[in-house]
């Protein structure tokens, strides 16, 4: 159901409940100033998308009941996708791909396409529309009680986005913005995770199965950005000496054939849907 047509089905609810939620992310719980306070409680008045009791909760989508959320992380073609389609079989999981048909198609626009031939001009063009579709993606309600998303709102910020401005590719400005909104909308809008699945796979392997799966944006992908995204990736979930981990982490090796790695996939079952197990 698209971000609108929510709108109006909360709406709708909330004429005769409301739900909430307290702000608990990773066991803790997120105090929002007052200023946000405000600027909830005139949003849950006005269209009742939202709603908030106290200063010290955040958003939650009204009538979402608690639901367990995975997110399969890791490099370009690493194999998230095989993998979620694997998981698709499954009954009670519910899968979510990444938005990049919205990517490659905004209105006639290819925001992805236009990124990789000029980085510094469309850049921030991009992040901006995969922040604001990882966001519907993270919001989205599901019937199933399991939801495995691929990627999430936090490794387009603390990888890619990252990896542009290391690089050089995007202007200190743009990156200043997309920094302000990604730190709004993670400290007021619950978007709880409850485990994180890397893919764990060198930058060659992903550059072969990245140019078998032959995507035209791809094409002028060089190995060194695969191994830009990699040690990015290592930084965060293995290393964890960069930023914040949203859940625990999951590694899965993700270099073997196809055969193994549905294996593997199938070893790592139970250890996935208890996620907060692990
Ligand atoms: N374990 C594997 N061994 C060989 N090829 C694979 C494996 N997993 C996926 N592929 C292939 O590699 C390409 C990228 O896989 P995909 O699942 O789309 O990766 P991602 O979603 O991480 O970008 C696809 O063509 C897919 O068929
Ligand atoms: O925040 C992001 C997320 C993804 N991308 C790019 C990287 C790839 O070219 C595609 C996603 O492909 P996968 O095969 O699912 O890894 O989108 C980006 O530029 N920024």
């Amino acid at each position: 159901m698209s971000f609108t047509g929510r709108c109006i089905k909360s709406w709708w609810r909330s004429a005769t409940r409301i739900y909430t939620q307290p702000a608990v992310t990773s066991g803790r719980l997120v105090n929002v100033g007052d200023k946000s306070e405000a600027l909830f409680q005139t949003r849950a008045y006005s269209n009742n998308c939202y709603s908030t009791q106290h200063a010290s909760r955040k958003l939650v989508w009204n009538g979402e009941e608690k639901k367990l959320v995975i997110c399969i992380e890791g490099n370009i073609a690493s194999g998230k996708t095989t993998c979620l389609e694997y998981f698709s079989r499954t009954s009670n999981i519910e899968v979510l791909t990444e938005p990049i048909s919205k990517w490659r198609n905004v209105r006639g626009h290819n925001p992805l396409g236009l990124m990789y031939q000029d980085p510094t001009r469309w850049a921030m063009t991009l992040q901006t529309y995969v922040q604001l579709t990882m966001l519907d993606r993270h919001l989205s309600t599901t019937s199933a009680p399991v939801r495995m998303m691929e990627r999430s709102i936090y490794s387009a910020k603390y990888i890619f986005v990252e990896n542009l401005y290391r690089s050089g590719k995007m202007p200190e400005v743009d990156f200043a913005v997309l920094s302000e909104w990604f730190e709004w909308i993670t400290q007021n809008i619950n978007l709880p995770v409850d485990l994180i699945v890397y893919l764990q796979s060198s930058p060659q392997i992903c550059q072969q199965r990245m140019r078998e799966r032959c995507r035209e944006e791809e094409k002028v992908v060089p190995l060194e950005y695969l191994e830009a995204i990699h040690q990015l990736y290592e930084d965060w979930l293995i290393k964890k000496t960069s930023f914040s981990i949203p859940a625990p982490v999951l590694v899965i090796p993700a270099d073997q054939d196809l055969k193994k790695m549905l294996h593997h996939y199938e070893e790592n079952r139970e250890k996935i849907l208890a996620a907060r197990n692990v």
